[in-house]
């Protein structure tokens, strides 16, 4: 049963690890489109297939009560995260995207939706190619239905529609180990309010350490410190784009924005998306950009909170304020907002600040994986300038 799956599918395989005669690049190389497969795969009987609108305000509050449901939970299940709709409207309909990519299981006899899964075209630059490929994510299958062996074919299925795209390579992450990570990122969360945090389970009180003590540990500044730090405007899009684009031609694997790709990604929206830029106010150069997205988690099981509101670092660059400052400002903003913790990646040149703006390490690792093309070695963390949904 070990990856049973993932043995039958073009990705590293465990075995290969270390034997670098293998090429750097696509595994398996592109079909002719005439010779992918032109009908869905088969799912077990009582079930069907079904796009998922995301434009229909019905459809999509079946996706988010099927997330909000029976998604993805911690380790210790205190915690499921809880997209909101407006989120997955963002998350899913990027410049490009393809509504057949946003693929749903609906039971034949009652039309219920009990499984989900997703892809969205990217540009990756994988070192100086760039490779169309896809961003798979939101693989969820309904808790009662679990080890019916619906992954694989949801799999599949929805590589299969990538394939009539004509696109052959993918990305996606997993709290789990599969053959074979890209890079294994460490989490870290930033406490805002650590009373309801301590409360809820998501972070325990030191030996040391009493409420009042963390209360004064986690304090923050109640304004930015940064002079021009401001919210991002449409009119910000254009050198925004050159800014990122320039700062994430550092890693090895990173994401190409356009114009309206930026546009998509990064322009304010409520409980979505914040961004932020720098603009010095002599030469109205924008020389610093941060940004976060918002992804509340259920609480399962609390007598007193039902929702844990967190902020997720998103891209950021810094040209001259230091990085440090400007998540430190960043972090004000978000207590502002009344979030009660802002979660970070170690990927980019996160690392450096986790550690100064008292980043505690969470107790997981964040796999990221490429689907049909291979790297002769795993990357650092710091070499990979992608941040996933
Ligand atoms: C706090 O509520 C949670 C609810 C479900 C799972 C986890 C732990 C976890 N698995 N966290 C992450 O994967 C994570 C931690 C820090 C930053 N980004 C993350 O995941 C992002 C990116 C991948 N897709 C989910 C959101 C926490």
């Amino acid at each position: 049963q070990e990856h049973k799956f993932w043995e039958t599918q073009p990705v590293g395989q465990f075995k290969d690890l270390g034997d670098s005669s293998f090429p750097e690049g696509p595994i398996e190389q592109p079909t002719p489109l005439s010779e992918v497969k032109q009908e869905p795969y088969n799912l077990p009987t009582l079930y069907e297939w079904t796009v998922c609108d995301m434009d229909s305000d019905e459809i999509c509050n079946e996706v988010y009560v099927l997330l909000t449901n029976n998604y993805v939970e911690d380790d210790d299940n205190l915690f499921r995260f809880n997209y909101s709709k407006e989120f997955l409207r963002w998350g899913l309909r990027p410049p490009g995207y393809f509504k057949n990519w946003h693929i749903g299981v609906r039971v034949k006899s009652s039309k219920k939706l009990v499984a989900f899964i997703t892809a969205i075209p990217v540009k990756m630059r994988v070192r100086d190619e760039v490779v169309q490929m896809a961003e798979v994510n939101f693989l969820c299958v309904h808790k009662k239905l679990r080890s019916k062996r619906l992954a694989p074919v949801m799999i599949k299925e929805v590589t299969r529609r990538i394939h009539l795209e004509n696109i052959w390579q993918a990305a996606y992450t997993a709290g789990i180990l599969l053959p074979t990570p890209l890079t294994t990122c460490q989490y870290w969360h930033r406490t805002l309010n650590p009373k309801k945090l301590i409360d809820v389970g998501f972070s325990r009180l030191g030996d040391r350490m009493t409420m009042s003590r963390a209360i004064k540990l986690y304090k923050l500044p109640n304004s930015t410190a940064t002079p021009g730090f401001r919210k991002m405007e449409i009119r910000d899009v254009p050198k925004v784009t050159i800014l990122l684009r320039g700062y994430l031609s550092r890693f090895v694997v990173a994401p190409t924005f356009d114009d309206a790709e930026v546009a998509h990604w990064l322009l304010p929206q409520e409980n979505v998306v914040d961004s932020f830029v720098v603009e010095n106010s002599e030469t109205r150069e924008v020389t610093d950009f941060f940004s976060f997205y918002t992804l509340p988690s259920s609480i399962l099981n609390n007598p007193n909170y039902s929702t844990l509101k967190a902020a997720y670092t998103f891209y950021h660059v810094s040209t001259k304020t230091p990085l440090l400052q400007l998540t430190q400002d960043a972090l004000v903003i978000a207590k502002q907002k009344e979030f009660d913790v802002f979660n970070a990646l170690d990927v980019m040149e996160n690392e450096p600040f986790l550690k100064e703006l008292k980043f505690g390490r969470g107790d997981g690792q964040l796999y990221y994986y490429l689907y049909n093309y291979r790297l002769r070695e795993s990357l650092k963390p710091s070499e990979l300038g992608l941040v996933m949904l």
